[in-house]
């Protein structure tokens, strides 16, 4: 595993927001959290990279490549969040400074983890935009002149810049439009073949599940309700919950004699 979260609770002075819970996500895995608005998803996320906001405590364990997060010094989770953990966000404008040219940023994310050569910096940061499907030309665009799924790729790019472990993807096609949103979706997928790194992807869009997850995990007012792979859980969900949330999703086509996961139906009636 390269991160276990185990028994983690999160309090706003005596009130618990998320309560005892425990996931563990595979090496490589494309692990999707997800549950309905204000159940704890994005606070989870923030609890790893202590990232919460100030009012907010968390207690239990949250290992990573074996060291705990939690209570890890300042210094060491700031390294860590900058090269081996990394965040994209819904709202891709608050990754950007509007006065800085996109080139700048990447300029910044390298300087600041590497030791590489101003020469270098600039070919990796032109390599990454070509990367990610977009031209050289942007190096010197500022952040408003480019298009919202044009900014979504390059806050894909500078979080994986640095190659991290572990990507942490909140609700990153919300903001955009469908066939923006699945461009996203494809590229980050293509992404992690090349770089084999492990995601959690938190969203509310089963279809996006559906297609790219391989274990999921539903959160439910603050607890884990039920984890698994994709094809158990959406095949043979437990939890009430979970089913109420399938049922509910918009829709989840499935061809004549295909379970929900887009597995053969065996023997089907
Ligand atoms: N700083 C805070 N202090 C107190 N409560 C908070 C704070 N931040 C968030 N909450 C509450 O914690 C709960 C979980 O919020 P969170 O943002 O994690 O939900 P979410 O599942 O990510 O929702 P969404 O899908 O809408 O982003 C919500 O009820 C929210 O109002």
């Amino acid at each position: 595993m390269i991160l276990s979260i185990d028994q983690l609770t999160v309090r706003s002075g005596q009130q618990n927001i998320i309560q005892q819970a425990s996931l563990s996500i595979p090496k490589g895995a494309w692990y999707a959290l997800v549950g309905q608005s204000g159940s704890g998803k994005t606070l989870l996320a923030q609890a790893l990279g202590q990232m919460l906001p100030p009012n907010l405590t968390a207690s239990g364990r949250i290992q990573f490549k074996g060291e705990e997060l939690l209570g890890m010094a300042p210094e060491r989770i700031r390294a860590l969040r900058g090269r081996s953990i990394s965040y994209v966000f819904q709202d891709y404008h608050g990754s950007f400074t509007p006065f800085r040219r996109i080139g700048q940023h990447f300029d910044e994310v390298l300087k600041t983890h590497t030791t590489a050569s101003p020469g270098d910096r600039k070919r990796q940061a032109l390599e990454a935009l070509v990367s990610i499907g977009l031209g050289e030309e942007l190096y010197s665009s500022y952040p408003s002149q480019l298009s919202g799924g044009q900014l979504q790729r390059v806050s894909i790019a500078l979080a994986l810049l640095l190659s991290p472990d572990l990507l942490i993807a909140d609700e990153i096609t919300t903001a955009l439009d469908s066939v923006s949103g699945h461009t996203i979706l494809q590229l980050l997928a293509s992404r992690q073949q090349q770089t084999g790194c492990t995601i959690l992807f938190i969203t509310h869009d089963w279809r996006h599940v559906k297609r790219y997850a391989d274990r999921i995990a539903v959160m439910k007012s603050g607890e884990i309700v039920e984890s698994g792979s994709k094809h158990v859980l959406l095949d043979h969900p437990k939890h009430p919950y979970t089913r109420m949330l399938i049922q509910s999703s918009p829709t989840l086509p499935t061809p004549k004699g295909y379970l929900l996961s887009g597995l053969k139906e065996v023997n089907p009636e």
